[in-house]
């Protein structure tokens, strides 16, 4: 369905004709988006929806924050469907599972383990959430243009953080060969892919597999220069892929 409307909650309408997203979880990192677009304009912050408009290399880019989670990855993909959006690429971050990853690597995600409720609701448990093979070329052929530190591999999308239980449940999934940890691959996967979007999901390393999940977000929140950098890396990657779509 194409909707001339606003959208109730990206408050985006289709009269913006732009079929590329960036979809950072945090709002904050929309902001630091800015310097990256030619001619960037802010469009809308509704709840955790922050979107600004702008282009790289001729291409006319949306960026749009999801918050954090799937319920609201889900609610901003299916509107970003309804105004037209073919390609999204998700430029979170996440917690590493495996120990040679590094603060600031980046993860490319082959796949997601859909270890949360927002695509139950959608469909069974075995439908996989997978992403767009043409987007994952195209990242890849940027990661190694630009020499940045990367991996490829499965990543476990999840409802929880603080429970008393996440160092045992990583430690499960992380021998299972599983790489990354966040919060909203897998409904971009599944929702997207069931809404005909393109989809891929580069997440850059806040915490590593021996790390303390609370301190070492806290040092996030603090602007560690790694894991700035692997911002801007995520970001240059993302913006390449999605220019260099034919
Ligand atoms: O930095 P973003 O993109 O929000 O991604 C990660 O960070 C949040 C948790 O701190 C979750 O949303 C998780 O997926
Ligand atoms: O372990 C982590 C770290 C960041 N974000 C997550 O979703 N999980």
């Amino acid at each position: 369905m194409l909707d001339k409307k606003v959208q109730p909650h990206i408050q985006l309408s289709n009269d913006l004709a732009v079929d590329k997203v960036l979809l950072p979880g945090d709002p904050a990192r929309v902001e630091r988006l800015k310097k990256w677009l030619d001619d960037p304009k802010e469009l809308a912050f509704n709840r955790e929806y922050r979107s600004l408009i702008g282009s790289y290399k001729g291409t006319s880019i949306l960026v749009m924050s999801t918050g954090m989670g799937g319920p609201s990855t889900g609610i901003g993909v299916e509107e970003l469907a309804n105004i037209s959006v073919k390609y999204a690429i998700r430029i979170g971050s996440c917690g590493a599972l495996q120990p040679e990853m590094k603060i600031g690597d980046l993860l490319v995600a082959t796949a997601a383990v859909r270890d949360e409720g927002t695509t139950k609701a959608y469909m069974e448990e075995i439908y996989p959430a997978v992403p767009d093979y043409q987007l994952l070329s195209n990242i890849k052929q940027a990661l190694e243009t630009n020499h940045f530190p990367y991996h490829f591999g499965l990543v476990r999308s999840h409802d929880s953080f603080y429970t008393d239980k996440e160092a045992s449940i990583d430690a499960y999934w992380s021998n299972k060969g599983i790489w990354g940890a966040d919060m909203e691959t897998s409904s971009l996967f599944v929702i997207g892919g069931l809404r005909g979007m393109r989809t891929a999901s580069i997440l850059n390393v806040v915490v590593t597999a021996d790390g303390d999940l609370e301190s070492d977000i806290n040092k996030f929140v603090n602007t560690e220069e790694k894991v700035m950098e692997g911002e801007n890396h995520q970001i240059k990657v993302a913006l390449e892929a999605l220019a260099s779509i034919t």
